[in-house]
């Protein structure tokens, strides 16, 4: 049977700003309150899905989030109608109010953990929408992804669809942006790999000292026994305590697989030879992985975070593994002299393809945090709902709707006034039946 990686993109939303939310994410809080421009961000994320399309990626979207998200501003004790909760929690609590506004959905990875068919007990794809506890905006998300995510896979037949993880700290999820999966062919079964920060519930263990892990341990064995995974064939990792101090706030920013491979920054693990080593051997049924390390003295750790060299989309194109990559690593001297030299070498990573996805970027989202990956058979493809799998016309028709509905300027301070909320609304109200989504938005359902 033909399986086929899909990747889901998120449609970046009509609310695309810079507010600065993400302590620990250096390039959110450095850009904090600088103007953005949604109708650029929504282009280059469609421009990005154009580009994987033509390297035979199959392409779907996930629909961007309803925001103001008002309800929580309700339950945080601003009353009366839309408008006032809105302009009264903007005026006393500026921070929460931005963090209520964020079009933060659209990076993808973090919306859940999917786990293919062939790795699970009941051979369905398992979905785990991630609880995103550390940071209060995203912690707003998991409701909305669990209930587009069942309407993008309707059938109990092929996928099963868990809520997030309890909210708290102890079991901080932050989705596929800590999952990575390794396989000879993707209908076969493979080792599914998980990337912590910290074990929550034993502080004998080696944690960051200044920005927080955002992935526990218990969080990630959690999903793997929901989604039925074979012991043997999981392995988890802790991330490398002070990478993550120095900016790393997800694993998918310094390390990235596909395939058989890992490319990965020599600093990216706590304990690299033991998670190489426990990743041989949960390999070895099905062969030989290939580690692609990246030496600091090649590329210094403070080059990978700024240019994301490891935040690139590792995708299989023939018989070779294309890296698909910001152009920022194209303008990072060591970043770009690494990967030049990388594709004349006998590795699997043949081909280098950059792509300007700056908007999200200045957020901290580069290429690989744009992409949910599910891997589905000829008969789960058929079950998704198709509207949401991309098409030449379907992406041309999407970029209409942005030109249409999206403005090129956004200030934080545009965020509470009543006639952008209703462009937005205008807009979401139209993708959803673009998307044949139903109606999905609280503003639809009211
Ligand atoms: N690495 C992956 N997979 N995803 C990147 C997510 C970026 C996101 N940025 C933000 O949420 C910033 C929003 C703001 O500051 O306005 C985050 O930190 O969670």
């Amino acid at each position: 049977m033909n399986h086929q990686e899909f990747n889901f993109d998120g449609l970046v939303g009509p609310n695309h700003n810079y507010a600065g939310l993400s302590f620990g994410n250096v390039a959110s809080t450095g850009n904090a309150n600088s103007p953005s421009n949604p109708q650029q961000a929504a282009l280059q994320g469609l421009q990005k899905m154009r580009k994987l399309m033509a390297l035979g990626i199959p392409q779907g979207v996930l629909a961007p989030q309803q925001r103001p998200h008002v309800q929580a501003l309700r339950s945080l004790g601003f009353s009366g109608s839309d408008d006032n909760v809105l302009t009264t929690a903007q005026q006393q609590a500026p921070a929460i109010f931005n963090a209520c506004v964020s079009a933060s959905s659209m990076w993808t990875a973090n919306a859940a953990t999917v786990s293919p068919s062939a790795d699970t007990a009941d051979a369905k794809v398992h979905f785990s929408p991630a609880n995103l506890i550390n940071k209060f905006h995203r912690s707003l998300e998991h409701p909305f992804t669990e209930s587009l995510l069942r309407r993008v896979f309707p059938s109990e037949q092929h996928f099963s669809h868990h809520h997030a993880l309890p909210m708290s700290d102890h079991f901080g999820d932050e989705g596929a942006a800590n999952h990575t999966r390794f396989c000879n062919r993707y209908g076969e079964a493979g080792v599914e790999f998980f990337v912590y920060g910290k074990a929550a519930f034993d502080s004998r263990q080696p944690q960051p000292q200044k920005y927080p892990a955002r992935q526990t341990l218990e969080a990630s064995q959690a999903i793997a026994r929901r989604h039925g995974l074979a012991p043997s064939q999981t392995v988890f990792a802790q991330q490398n305590p002070a990478a993550i101090d120095a900016g790393v706030f997800h694993n998918d920013v310094i390390s990235v697989g596909n395939g058989n491979a890992l490319f990965y920054h020599e600093l990216a693990f706590a304990d690299e030879a033991k998670t190489l080593a426990d990743l041989q051997q949960a390999f070895d049924p099905f062969g030989t992985l290939d580690f692609i390390k990246v030496a600091t003295a090649q590329v210094p750790l403070q080059d990978a975070i700024s240019s994301y060299l490891f935040n690139t989309q590792l995708i299989s194109v023939g018989d070779h593994m294309a890296l698909v990559a910001p152009t920022e690593c194209e303008q990072t001297d060591s970043v770009h002299r690494y990967l030049s030299d990388l594709v004349t070498h006998s590795s699997s990573i043949q081909q280098v393809e950059y792509i300007d996805v700056k908007q999200s970027m200045r957020n901290g989202g580069g290429p690989a945090c744009l992409r949910l990956r599910v891997v589905l058979s000829e008969q789960e493809q058929a079950a998704v709902n198709q509207a949401c799998i991309m098409d030449e016309a379907k992406i041309t028709a999407l970029e209409g709707w942005v030109k249409e509905h999206y403005r090129d300027r956004v200030d934080v301070a545009d965020l509470a006034d009543t006639a952008f909320i209703q462009e937005c609304h205008t807009a979401l109200d139209e993708l959803s039946r673009l998307l044949q989504l139903g109606s999905i938005y609280p503003f639809q359902q009211s």
